[in-house]
This record gives structure tokens, C-alpha cells and sequence, in this order.
């Protein structure tokens, strides 16, 4: 054993590991919501850069820790079961603020619960921001723009939102989430981003999440009817979900605050979209009108010029493209075997 002068053992050389933490550049990255659908995809990229360090804290009401099972174990990866209206206290350089069921299913199902986790939880994740001076990003919605006038929607546009409506705890709860942003941006200082994103799909969603997407892949590929809810002309823009984890990126590492739309301009009926279900996934698929549910928005397409412009952002993968990928991921996990074509 080493000594020092006067007889004491020498304390043992820094390892590796703690001398790494003060002496590397690696960022440290807080993601709520980081085992959800969108959220996973982004613990994906941030890993695979391997130059940070990535902590996910997520209550698992809709988010899974399958999403993550590949990095469960790896050094620069932390999860913890954590919810956000609760306050959490890690340093950090970056939040991504993720964590809300999306869900109109989910997020009706406890209303004040989502409420809560976009009042409470911004307010905490900002709070946190504040005291250990990270950026912060929120993950906005369409959902501000509720049943919208404006066509296509703009950054400008301040909407139509029912305010005491069934949808009004998670469109509302977005809207008093970003005015937080922005105040504590102009009170405190705190840098801000804050994206609205427009309908996303792919690999990973849950299969019973209940939107659209989800919903006519899974109905297509287990021999079930895919449910159009009436009156089926209503319109979607869909964004295939390594897109929009890229304009996340690109916000977050860029010099603007937002609000930036990101979204796939591309807009489908909700009757053309499950047309091309059954065209390129399960031709034998067939549709019924069911009722809808009250205030859905009756069309919907983000204007992009901001997130191209600004940030260099705009989608790749079509509809076309992205609907077999997805489909693809659900096959696997529905354990479906396709029969064999004769
Ligand atoms: O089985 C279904 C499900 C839904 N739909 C219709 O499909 C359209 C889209 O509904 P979804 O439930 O997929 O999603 P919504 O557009 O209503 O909300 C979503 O929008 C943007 C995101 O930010 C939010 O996460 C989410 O609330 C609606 O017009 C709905 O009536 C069907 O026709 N059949």
C-alpha cells in the first residue's frame, strides 16, 4: 500500500470514470416522457451520438420500459420512475419536456390528471431549468389550434379551443404550458424552445394507443374492421416519427425560441388514409363510420416555412413510405404471421 510523508494511506488515484465526469465534454440530457413513443426515438439518437449522458424520468402511464430495453445497463444511460408533477432535482444541460399521455384516449381518461402533468409538470421541469440553467424544449401540439379557422395553420395563428370541452385538459393544459414557457423565458432568463408538433406515427406506438394510425394498422392486420369516425373527411397532416425527432434535435441545438410547427404538410381524409391502409397493407381490410367524439378537429395541416427556414428542418419519409415501416413493427409484435400468397 502507498504511504504519504507522515504514515497515512495515500487516497487512490481518481478512476477513470470520476475523472471522465469534470474532464469530458459530454452533455447531460434530462428526457420526461423518454419511454414513450416519440420520446424513446429520441433517447435513441441522443445515445447513438455517444457523447451524452441521457437520464429519462417517466411515470410509465403510457410510455414503456420495452422502448428502452437496448440501453437498460449502458453507462451513459439513467431511467427513473419518476412523475413530473412531483419535482425532480438532476443536473443537467438540456430537458427535453415530453411527459403527457397524447393520446386523446389516454389523456381523457384522467382528465385532471393531464391537466395537472402540463400545469404542474412544465412549471417543475422550468423550475428545474431555472436552478441549474439548462435549455429547456417542450413538446407542444397541434392541439392549441383546436378546431382551427386558419388553413393551414401558421405560428400566428392563436386558435380555436373549446375551453371547457372533453379535450380541453390536454389542449388548454399545452396552451398554459407554453405561456409558462415563455414567461419564465422573459422573467428569468431561462432559454426556451418550444415545438408543436402535429400528428406523428411509426414503430413503437403502443398498439391499443387509440389513434388513427395505430388503430387502422392494428385493425387491418388482426382481420377487424378499421373504425372511420364520422364523418371520415375530417383531415390529418402525419409525420413519420424519425422526421420528428430530427426537428426536435434541430430546435433544441438551434438559436431559436419557437413556437415551430413540425409536421408533414402531406393532409389525408381520414377515408383516403384508410384507403391506403388497405392498399398497401391489408387489401381485404374493410371500413364502417362509427361516431366520433366531441370537438375533433375537422381539418388540420401544419404551414412549415418557419421550421424551414429557421431550423433546416423539413420531412422525408411520405405516408406511403412510412405506413409499411410501421406496419412492419406491429406484425412483430402482434406475432403475426402472414399467410403465405399463392
Ligand atoms: O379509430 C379511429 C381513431 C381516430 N379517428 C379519427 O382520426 C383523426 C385523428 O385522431 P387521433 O386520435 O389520431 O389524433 P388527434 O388528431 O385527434 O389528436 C392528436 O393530435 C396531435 C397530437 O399532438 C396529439 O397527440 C393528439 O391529441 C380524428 O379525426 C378522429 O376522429 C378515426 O377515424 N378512427
Amino acid at each position: 500500500m502507498t504511504t504519504t510523508v507522515d504514515g497515512a494511506p495515500a487516497p487512490p488515484p481518481p478512476s477513470p470514470l470520476r475523472l471522465s465526469k469534470f474532464t469530458t465534454a459530454k452533455m447531460r440530457i434530462l428526457i420526461t416522457g423518454g419511454a414513450g413513443f416519440i420520446g424513446s426515438h429520441l433517447v435513441d439518437r441522443l445515445m447513438e451520438e455517444g457523447t451524452n449522458e441521457v437520464i429519462v424520468a417517466d411515470n410509465f402511464f403510457s410510455g414503456s420500459k420495452d422502448n428502452l430495453k437496448k440501453w437498460i445497463g449502458h453507462p451513459n444511460f439513467e431511467l427513473i420512475r419518476h412523475d413530473v408533477t412531483e419535482t425532480l432535482l438532476v443536473e443537467v444541460d438540456q430537458i427535453y419536456h415530453l411527459a403527457c399521455p397524447a393520446s386523446p384516449i389516454f389523456y381523457k381518461y384522467n382528465p385532471v390528471k393531464t391537466i395537472k402533468t402540463n400545469v404542474m409538470g412544465t412549471l417543475n421541469m422550468l423550475g428545474l431549468a431555472k436552478r441549474v440553467g439548462a435549455r429547456i424544449l417542450l413538446t407542444s401540439t397541434s392541439e392549441v389550434y383546436g378546431d382551427p379557422l386558419e388553413h393551414p395553420q401558421t405560428e400566428e395563428y392563436w386558435g380555436n379551443v373549446n375551453p371547457i370541452g372533453v379535450r380541453s385538459c390536454y389542449d388548454e393544459g399545452k396552451r398554459v404550458a407554453e405561456t409558462l414557457m415563455f414567461d419564465y423565458h422573459r422573467q428569468h432568463g431561462v432559454e426556451i424552445r418550444v415545438a408543436r408538433i402535429f400528428n406523428t406515427y411509426g414503430p413503437r406506438m403502443n398498439i391499443d394507443d387509440g389513434r388513427v394510425v395505430s388503430n387502422f394498422i392494428a385493425q387491418a392486420l388482426r382481420g377487424e374492421t378499421m373504425t372511420v369516425q364520422s364523418p371520415g373527411t375530417q383531415t390529418r397532416s402525419f409525420c413519420y416519427v424519425s422526421d420528428m425527432v430530427d426537428g426536435l434535435y434541430r430546435l433544441m441545438n438551434g438559436e431559436h425560441t419557437g413556437p415551430i410547427n413540425l409536421g408533414n404538410p402531406g393532409e389525408f381524409t381520414m377515408l383516403e388514409l384508410a384507403d391506403t391502409v388497405r392498399e398497401l397493407i391489408e387489401p381485404s381490410a374493410q371500413t364502417k363510420i362509427v361516431e366520433n367524439t366531441p370537438d375533433d378537429p375537422r381539418k388540420r395541416k401544419p404551414d412549415i416555412t418557419k421550421a424551414t427556414k429557421l431550423l433546416g428542418w423539413e420531412p422525408k419519409v411520405t405516408l406511403r413510405e412510412g405506413l409499411p415501416l410501421m406496419a412492419a413493427d406491429f406484425r412483430e409484435r402482434l406475432n403475426y404471421v402472414k399467410k403465405p400468397q399463392k
